[in-house]
């Protein structure tokens, strides 16, 4: 018999460590052999190693730079650039800082000076400036509300970029007549550019009339002030901008893939697109472990089913938690009893929703030993309450700040 928690601990942490940032980058630096004059400007959760790569690979060819990341999320100095920490997912005031800096930094460029611009996920609560006379305070309220709507990371940030006056293709424009070289780590489902970090140096293909109809979706509530700004549009052609994306969450599906294979499990990779709401993913997950439970399929046990993603959480409870959490808590409903089975998900940042932990793992014990310590799991699912939960019966997984950001990783082991 497998030791399956053993297990799921080794492919979490063999995985992300496959998709942290510094070979990605330092090998699209190889390929674009850069000139002097080179001002990096990193933003996202994996700012701070990407800039260091980048700041090793090209040494004396930066002039200078600034790194925007989480709290908590700098490893210390970077010689020659300033580092920033902020808020997210809500932004603080020190995010409008550093994005003033950065844009110190860049605003007086000539045509033969180029910026780096390291972008991840987390970029949009790390790097903001309001547009016209918005406050902090507006983009906090809107970013609370959108966060908690159950709308998806494109819909959120389609509104941010009409808001503001460096997403949305809004920062290219502030560095012309320069040149930006943007190297992405994607943790937007399907990439898409103008979406990750809510795509500072890139074209956006939203408009006006998608705010409208997110508005009424989701009945967002806005003040006229906001609703007055809304009526701008964002830059939809940019000269000055060349993009690649360096990593993305198809690679961590493939490496933990490639090292369940190697600890003898039969794998697949189900999907890299789950999109649901936590708590119907975790009904699905279920589902598909009462199947290899009762009749082996889709594979022959041991076997590991492996998801990539990005789940969302229509938050209404007052609890504390986060989506990978409360997926494999409404997961674990559906598995009550079955033996020899494990269900994991996890950030790959490192932070899911508001707490210190990466995500989940649970079994089929789960559910009986939270009834033994007198927690319904309905109720804590009600109450978005999955952290404590989990916490009580030692169903977290806590890694830390990761220093990187690629979605989030679910799987399946069975023996
Ligand atoms: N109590 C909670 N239970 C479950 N999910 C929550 C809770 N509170 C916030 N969330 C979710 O956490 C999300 C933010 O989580 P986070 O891990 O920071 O996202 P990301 O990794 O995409 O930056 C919010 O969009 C919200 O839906
Ligand atoms: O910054 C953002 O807009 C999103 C997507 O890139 O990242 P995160 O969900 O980590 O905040
Ligand atoms: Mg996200």
């Amino acid at each position: 018999m497998k030791n399956l928690r053993e297990d799921a601990f080794r492919i979490i942490k063999g995985s992300i460590d496959f998709v942290l940032p510094e070979k990605a980058v330092q090998q699209e630096l190889e390929k674009l052999s850069l000139d002097d004059n080179i001002h990096i400007v990193a933003i996202g959760k994996a700012a701070w190693r990407m800039a260091k790569a980048a700041k090793d690979f090209l040494k004396d060819k930066v002039k200078d730079g600034i790194v925007i990341t989480k709290h908590g999320h700098s490893q210390g100095t970077i010689e020659g650039l300033q580092i920033y920490e902020a808020g997210h997912p809500i932004p603080d005031e020190n995010t409008i800082k550093a994005t003033k800096k950065a844009i110190e930094l860049v605003q007086n460029l000539r045509e033969d000076d180029v910026v780096l611009f390291l972008v991840s996920g987390g970029g949009s609560a790390l790097f903001e400036l309001p547009a016209d006379d918005l406050t902090l305070e507006n983009i906090k309220n809107v970013t609370d509300m959108l966060l908690k709507s159950g709308a998806n990371i494109v819909e959120i940030n389609t509104v941010r970029k009409h808001l503001s006056r460096v997403k949305g293709g809004n920062f290219a424009k502030l560095v012309e007549p320069a040149k930006i070289y943007s190297l992405v780590l994607s943790d937007v489902l399907g990439d898409r550019l103008d979406s990750i970090a809510s795509g500072p140096a890139y074209p956006d293909s939203t408009t006006i009339k998608d705010v409208e109809k997110i508005i009424k979706k989701y009945d967002l509530q806005l003040s006229e002030e906001i609703l007055q700004t809304l009526k701008k549009e964002t830059p939809k052609h940019l000269n000055n901008v060349e993009t690649r994306i360096i990593g993305s969450v198809t690679k961590v599906c493939e490496s933990a893939a490639k090292i369940a294979q190697s600890l003898g499990y039969n794998t697949m990779i189900l999907t890299t697109t789950l999109d649901c709401e936590a708590k119907e993913a975790g009904s699905f997950l279920a589902a598909i472990v009462r199947e290899e439970k009762e009749r082996e399929r889709p594979l022959n046990t041991p076997c590991a089913i492996i998801l990539g993603g990005e789940t969302v959480v229509h938050v209404r409870g007052n609890g504390k938690g986060g989506r990978n959490q409360e997926l494999v808590l409404s997961a674990a409903r559906g598995i009550k009893g079955y033996q020899g089975v494990l269900i994991a998900s996890v950030g790959t940042d490192g932070t899911d929703g508001p707490t210190d932990a990466a995500g989940g793992i649970v079994d089929g014990e789960t559910v009986n030993r939270l009834q033994g310590k007198g927690i319904d799991v309905e109720n804590v699912l009600n109450d978005n309450d999955s952290y404590h939960a989990l916490q009580s019966i030692d169903g977290l997984v806590i890694t830390g700040p990761t220093g990187t950001n690629v979605n989030d990783l679910t799987f399946i082991l069975c023996n």
